[in-house]
């Protein structure tokens, strides 16, 4: 029988223009790194190209809210900057096709010159503003009220922060009481190795980016479903 509970079947798009954060706080790292593990997989399985997932951390769950902010700020900058330098170099290649540089390269006699082979960036990846960011954390419930105070505070933190930049922040925060419900929810249930069970929440959390990503620039063109 199919699970009553969870987000049933994901929806499948292709997430190959896009452009994802990944922000994830450090404490309780084994959890943290199979679900940052998990959302990069599911990422990867909606055609997000590796070089397109940016991964950055910080020390904690407190940290996200403002990390997200700044990142996507960051990203911004970035897109920024490229757009900038990509009308430069195209002004430039203008300026050359004037002097009838542009599809030979001629020397001072104007013999025919081999071309130079295009130089590969190994930056290959995309440069605009993040489509979606994913925020990781993992908060377990210790002795005192600090869970509490942290959970709530990072919960309303993001959801600001998405609302205020008006791009999906995705919600990777796992408040569990111990350090076996933290796990299980990673799909380390029982262990770290093969015989390891459980959902992998990050797996969600990556398909959830792909879907609002494409939906926000749908929605952003007008475009709706019908
Ligand atoms: N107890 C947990 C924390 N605590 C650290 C705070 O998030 C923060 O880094 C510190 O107070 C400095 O501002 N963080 C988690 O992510 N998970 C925990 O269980
Ligand atoms: C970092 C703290 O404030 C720490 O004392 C919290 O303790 P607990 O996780 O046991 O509530």
């Amino acid at each position: 029988m199919a699970a009553l509970k969870g987000p049933g079947a994901a929806e499948t798009h292709d997430g190959s223009s896009l452009r994802i954060g990944i922000i994830h706080a450090r404490w309780n790292t084994t959890i943290i790194s199979a679900l940052v593990d998990g959302t990069k997989k599911a990422l990867k399985s909606q055609g997000v190209k590796e070089d397109n997932i940016v991964v950055e951390s910080v020390p904690g769950s407190y940290e996200l809210p403002l990390a997200v902010q700044r990142f996507y700020a960051a990203s911004q900058v970035q897109g920024a900057t490229s757009a900038v330098a990509g009308g430069v170099a195209s002004m430039a290649s203008g300026i050359g096709d004037l002097l009838g540089g542009s599809a030979s390269q001629t020397d001072l006699q104007g013999s025919l010159q081999p071309k130079e082979p295009e130089q590969k960036s190994k930056d290959t990846g995309l440069k605009h503003a993040f489509d979606a960011v994913i925020a990781i954390g993992v908060l377990i419930k210790g002795e005192t009220m600090h869970f509490e105070y942290i959970a709530d505070a990072v919960s309303h933190g993001l959801m600001r922060v998405q609302l205020d930049l008006g791009i999906p922040v995705i919600f990777g925060l796992l408040t569990v009481l111990t350090e076996e419900q933290g796990l299980a929810r990673a799909g380390l249930e029982g262990g770290t190795g093969k015989e390891a069970k459980g959902h992998n929440h990050g797996e969600d959390w990556g398909n959830a980016a792909v879907e609002l990503g494409i939906k926000r620039r749908a929605w952003a063109d007008g475009k709706l479903a019908s």
